[in-house]
């Protein structure tokens, strides 16, 4: 570690924290992520699922990983740096951002994980912390639950951050697939737009109950296994008729609109692939350029959207608003749905976001289902299996009521979850408690980012 002269520190998340530092030798500033756990061995450290994974990525929308170091049996990655993450840069945001910079950026995002996917990996952890930006170029980080599709179950791992957690992690399911991260970006997408969270869901019950309030709840038409999924944990739907996004995002135009809405599909499998993404007409005026054939100045320094196309686009980005023609259609589109699938063979995890929820879980003992896996608790040094930071999970509806200040974000437009209709399933989710801690509408409050 001697090699780097460390700067600052630029965020903390749950399994590390990350500083700017400077190699000495080249002059290269560079990232570095020093974990929280101790590391007693070599092995340990290469069968993490963030180097594994990793290792194998080389794309220009994935940080790079430049180096592993072990020493004191504390392990540190050394990626390359960039400059903020996507949720610093809205946080931070006093306008809107226009429509060219999200479609720069979603486009790129979109290369990364069609790459990754295609690959046989999901992420099942976007959010914009994990989008990390500098200057136009936007890559694709913390692959510290990404999932390899011939891993084995059983997976007890916590999966994702709630307010981009896709209904069918929500409801369960033994097996989802890349389609996870689908969802995810569309409820990214969306963000971007309005610089306030899509589905900002206090609790599962309630990050269920904010999904009917803008997607309408799921028909037997629309998600048929979802209703079966929600049978099987007797779990019943609020009843909501929806909202339209244009009214939630009205600075987006109607490609955009369209591109979210089939994003944020109940059903994974109508969700478009990454690939399928690309060729939506919201993309029509950025040229995909597969990796192999991209020049290093190509990939760095002129990203899709930018130069000459791009600044045109970025002036005249709010005449275009709803008035491009859709050139193609996803209707279209050739390609087989390649979802990468996994299958869990297990529960999926569940969290237990609140002392309320407990006393509720007490209060409802009468259950007859076998107790689900409860995560151990956070910041547990030694365990990978944790809930996440911040806006992310376990226990996070604690964290969320002591939020304070900052973003400027409100995230309360949409109603609160009243209490769950929850049959007669006990479970140790909150989804099944009976309760939502909304976030109170006017609130506003900060993540977990330094720097
Ligand atoms: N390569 C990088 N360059 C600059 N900043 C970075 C880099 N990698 C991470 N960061 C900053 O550190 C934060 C936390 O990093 P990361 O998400 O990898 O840690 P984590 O412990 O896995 O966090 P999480 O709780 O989100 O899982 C990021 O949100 C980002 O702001």
């Amino acid at each position: 570690m001697e090699r780097y002269k460390i700067i600052k520190e630029v965020g903390d998340g749950t399994f590390g924290s990350v500083w700017r530092a400077i190699n000495k030798q080249t002059g290269e500033v560079v990232a570095i992520k020093k974990m929280k756990r101790k590391y007693y061995s070599w092995e340990e450290c290469i069968n993490l699922r963030e180097v594994k994974s990793l290792r194998k990525m080389n794309h220009p929308n994935i940080v790079k990983l430049k180096e592993v170091i072990r020493e004191h049996d504390i392990l540190y990655f050394v990626f390359e740096y960039m400059e903020c993450n996507l949720y610093q840069l809205m946080k931070d945001r006093g306008k809107l951002f226009s429509e060219a910079e999200i479609r720069n950026w979603c486009f790129q995002v979109f290369q990364g994980l069609a790459y990754m996917h295609q690959r046989g990996y999901f992420h099942r952890d976007l959010k914009p912390e994990n989008l990390l930006v500098s200057k136009d170029i936007i890559k694709i980080a913390d692959f510290g639950l990404a999932r390899e599709i011939s891993s084995q179950p059983p997976y007890t791992e916590y999966v994702s951050t709630r307010w981009y957690r896709a209904p069918e992690v929500l409801l369960q399911s033994p097996t989802y697939n890349s389609a996870v991260d689908m969802w995810a970006m569309g409820a990214i997408m969306a963000e971007l737009f309005s610089l306030c969270p899509l589905f900002p869901g206090s609790s599962e019950a309630d990050e269920i109950y904010k999904i009917c309030s803008v997607i309408g709840t799921p028909t037997e038409n629309e998600w048929a296994g979802g209703l079966k999924l929600a049978r099987a944990i007797n779990y019943q739907f609020p009843q909501l008729t929806g909202t339209h996004l244009s009214t939630l995002i009205p600075s987006a135009s109607e490609d955009a609109i369209t591109l979210v809405t089939s994003l944020c599909s109940w059903d994974p499998c109508k969700r478009p692939t990454a690939l399928e993404a690309l060729q939506h007409p919201f993309f029509q005026s950025c040229f995909y350029i597969p990796p192999s054939l991209r020049s290093k100045t190509t990939v760095t320094r002129t990203p899709p959207s930018v130069g000459t196309r791009g600044a045109l686009e970025q002036k005249y980005a709010r005449r275009y608003c709803g008035t491009q023609p859709n050139l193609k259609s996803m209707s279209n589109i050739s390609s087989a749905k390649s979802h990468v699938t996994l299958s869990t063979g297990v529960q999926r995890k569940l969290e237990m976001n609140n002392q309320d929820a407990i006393k509720n879980d007490k209060s409802l003992k009468s259950s007859t289902k076998q107790p689900r896996y409860r995560p151990p608790a956070r910041n547990s040094p030694t365990s990978v299996n944790i809930g996440k930071t911040a806006r992310g999970v376990s226990d996070t509806t604690e964290k969320m009521a002591n939020m304070t200040v900052g973003s400027g974000r409100l995230p309360a437009r949409q109603p609160l979850a009243p209490p769950m209709k929850a049959g007669g399933w006990h479970g140790q989710s909150d989804l099944f408690l009976g309760r939502s801690q909304g976030i109170q509408p006017g609130r506003t409050y900060s993540r977990k980012v330094v720097g």
